[in-house]
């Protein structure tokens, strides 16, 4: 029998972006404000974006160790779903970006051997969900959306508390074989559907969402 996998675009900067990934039946959609990424936006594009998405779509703000300055804006302007934390926050940050928001907090974690795991065990207990990436290369100005995929036997036959996204270099060529060896029921990606940079392309969109539910 095959399972429904969900899918995460994140990195989505114009409507159009917003309409291809709500039609090709994603259930989240992920806005950066990491300001040195090229799929960043601005508090009041995504302000624009979010009202555009369609119920069921969920709504993911990216950041990067905000501070709760820049949460406060975001949150007062942007309607959304979830936090995503994708920096260096601590468990303590974590539990404090959650009772402050009131929204349900996915925390990053990086993975590049098996030490990384034992780095994320703390955040099981206090983040609602798990983004499971690759570790950034070191001379990467990202700390995510390189496009680079991790040693998925690190994690197989792995299983946690809490919900969990697979991430790292994703592809519509890749993504079966990722959810096979891992048993991901949830994958996040930004690089493997843009024709550039920031840039989104649309087929490369349907042909990555086919893939995922061949
Ligand atoms: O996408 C970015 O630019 C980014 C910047 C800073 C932190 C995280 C970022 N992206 C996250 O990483 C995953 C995986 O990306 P990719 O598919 O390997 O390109 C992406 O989905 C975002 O959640």
């Amino acid at each position: 029998m095959s399972k429904t996998v969900s899918v995460k675009i994140c990195g989505l900067r114009t409507a159009e972006d917003v309409a291809v990934t709500a039609a090709s039946g994603a259930a989240y959609c992920g806005f950066n404000f990491f300001a040195r990424s090229p799929r960043s936006v601005s508090l009041d594009d995504a302000r624009g974006l979010a009202l555009e998405a369609p119920p069921g779509l969920a709504k993911v703000a990216l950041t990067v160790d905000a501070d709760d300055a820049f949460l406060d804006d975001l949150v007062a302007k942007v309607p959304l779903d979830m936090l995503q934390l994708h920096g260096r926050e601590t468990p303590a940050r974590v539990v404090a970006v959650k009772a402050r928001y009131g929204l349900p907090v996915m925390k990053a974690v990086g993975v590049a051997d098996a030490s990384d795991l034992v780095t994320m065990e703390p955040y099981l207990t206090v983040a609602d969900q798990i983004l499971v990436d690759a570790k950034p290369p070191k001379n990467s100005v990202l700390p995510g959306g390189n496009g680079l995929p991790f040693d998925w036997r690190l994690i197989a036959g792995r299983r946690w508390p809490i919900p969990w996204m697979l991430a790292g270099g994703l592809t519509a060529q890749n993504v079966a074989q990722a959810i096979a060896m891992t048993g991901a029921n949830q994958v996040d990606l930004a690089s493997a559907v843009e024709s550039a940079p920031g840039v989104k392309d649309p087929d490369l969109i349907r042909a990555f969402m086919q893939a995922v539910h061949a």
